[in-house]
């Protein structure tokens, strides 16, 4: 009998190994290239099985992670401890470090210095201490969120990285905040708009930013994921519009090697 249950004990612990393998190594180096199957993996799968196993959400483990790691009003290590969470221990949907650093996210945002921004789509407030970092003095950055326990997340993020002087996070949805902007929040109009919401949605979005008239010559769009989900529709508009100056920056999808990019669109009025 003791035989038995060693044998037992030790084909369950190889079983359990091997799994781990597969789950930690193995798939994602498999789907690392594929953007259905790299989505499906780390977007479904992974997240439902670990909000189970630790009877947490994803962003909840996010935050965990940034205040275990990164300190206290250093926005930099925020972003940090965000991207080592993202690259090895679980994906998530930030805009990442990749297409944040270079000649992409950050170099866009130093080069217009607005004093004005909107962040479409805030999710744990990953892009907004990126953009919030790098404005000038006296600046402000809006960011809409429609999901109360992304924007309870990101609230907290922001927070930990000192920066809720200059971020004014928005609960809500974009096609129905962006109409208020002039009125209720003071705004005259955008120098730089960061699109990164669910893709459907900046197409529509865009048009009413201009039938609102919060776009002014040299504003500009900057949209994520044009790629990977993929915008095509937005695409198809801005790049054929003579409203705009567009140019492709080619990426890859946060923390994979999927093909993506981001879109800037210079409005000339
Ligand atoms: C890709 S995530 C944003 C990631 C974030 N910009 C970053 O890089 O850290 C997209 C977010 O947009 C939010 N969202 C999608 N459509 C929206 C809409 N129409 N209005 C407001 N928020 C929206 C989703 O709930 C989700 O949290
Ligand atoms: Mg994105």
């Amino acid at each position: 009998a003791p035989q038995m249950w060693l044998t037992l004990l030790c084909s369950c612990g190889g079983g359990a190994a091997l799994l781990y393998v597969l789950y930690r190594w193995l798939v994602p180096a498999l789907v690392q290239h594929h953007a259905g199957l790299a989505l499906l993996w780390h977007d479904v799968i992974v997240e439902r099985m670990l909000d189970v196993l630790t009877r947490s959400t994803r962003p909840q483990r996010l935050l965990g992670a940034v205040r275990r790691t990164a300190t206290r009003g250093d926005p930099r290590s925020v972003v940090r401890a965000i991207d080592d969470f993202c690259r090895h221990t679980e994906w998530a949907m930030n805009v990442g470090d990749e297409k944040g650093t270079g000649c992409i996210l950050d170099s866009v945002v130093s080069e217009v210095s607005p004093a004005t921004v909107l962040e479409l789509g805030t999710y744990c407030g990953y892009s907004t201490v990126r953009i919030a970092t790098l404005l000038p003095p006296g600046a402000k950055l809006i960011t809409l969120e429609f999901n109360p326990d992304f924007a309870l997340i990101a609230r907290q993020v922001i927070a930990w990285a000192g920066l809720e002087e200059k971020v004014h996070l928005v609960e809500g949805s974009s096609g129905d905040l962006i109409p208020l902007m002039k009125e209720k929040f003071g705004v005259k109009s955008f120098d730089l708009v960061f699109l990164d919401h669910w893709k459907d949605r900046y197409l529509p979005d865009t048009k009413l930013l201009e039938e609102c008239g919060l776009l002014q010559k040299g504003s500009v769009l900057l949209a994520d994921n044009v790629i990977c989900p993929g915008s095509p529709d937005y695409l198809e508009y801005i790049r054929n519009s003579p409203k705009y100056r567009s140019q492709h920056f080619k990426s890859h999808l946060e923390y994979t090697k999927v093909e993506d990019g981001l879109e800037k669109s210079v409005f000339l009025g």
